[in-house]
């Protein structure tokens, strides 16, 4: 069975809750998922053994946290290429860490990433609960593609 790690940085717990939306979306559609901190990954191997990874990070000052830039450090080395992707993030107002995350995944692991970063104010007013798991859904069906 396909599976999809999910990892996020957070300070406050909004993307946390992001992940958790996203996790369900992908289990909804029949595929294993794991959502962890991105503390929690202490290796590059903690990051093998995924057919498609998602990464996320609220935005502080214009950045990501600096878990999440340790995280693609770690990843850098993981041998990601060709696997699925995807990025989120909850934001304020200029939101730049899911694109910069997103972008990071494209053009410098070369994974095959789905539409576009994921980018909520609220993982659960205006929508977002259904987002997030449409996100999460949109993951699983570029996995099933293959
Ligand atoms: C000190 C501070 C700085 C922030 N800077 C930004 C920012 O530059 N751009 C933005 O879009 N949101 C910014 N935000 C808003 C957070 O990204 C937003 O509250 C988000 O929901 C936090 O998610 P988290 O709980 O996952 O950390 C900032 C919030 C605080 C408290």
């Amino acid at each position: 069975m396909s599976k999809v790690l999910i990892v996020y940085a957070t300070r406050m717990g909004e993307t946390e809750r992001i992940a958790q939306l996203i996790g369900e979306g992908v289990r909804i559609s029949g595929v294993e998922a794991v959502v962890m901190d991105a503390g929690k990954i202490k290796n590059e191997g903690d990051l093998q053994g995924y057919d498609a990874l998602v990464f996320g990070s609220s935005t502080y000052h214009g950045e990501m946290l600096n878990k999440m830039k340790t995280l693609l450090f770690l990843a850098e080395k993981a041998g990601l290429e060709g696997k699925v992707g995807g990025a989120f993030g909850a934001f304020g107002w200029s939101g730049e860490a899911p694109g910069r995350i997103y972008n990071t995944m494209a053009n410098v692991f070369k994974m095959a990433m789905v539409g576009d970063p994921l980018m909520l104010k609220n993982a659960s007013l205006g929508g977002g609960i259904q987002m997030a798991q449409e996100y999460g859904k949109s993951i699983a069906g570029k996995l099933k593609e293959r």
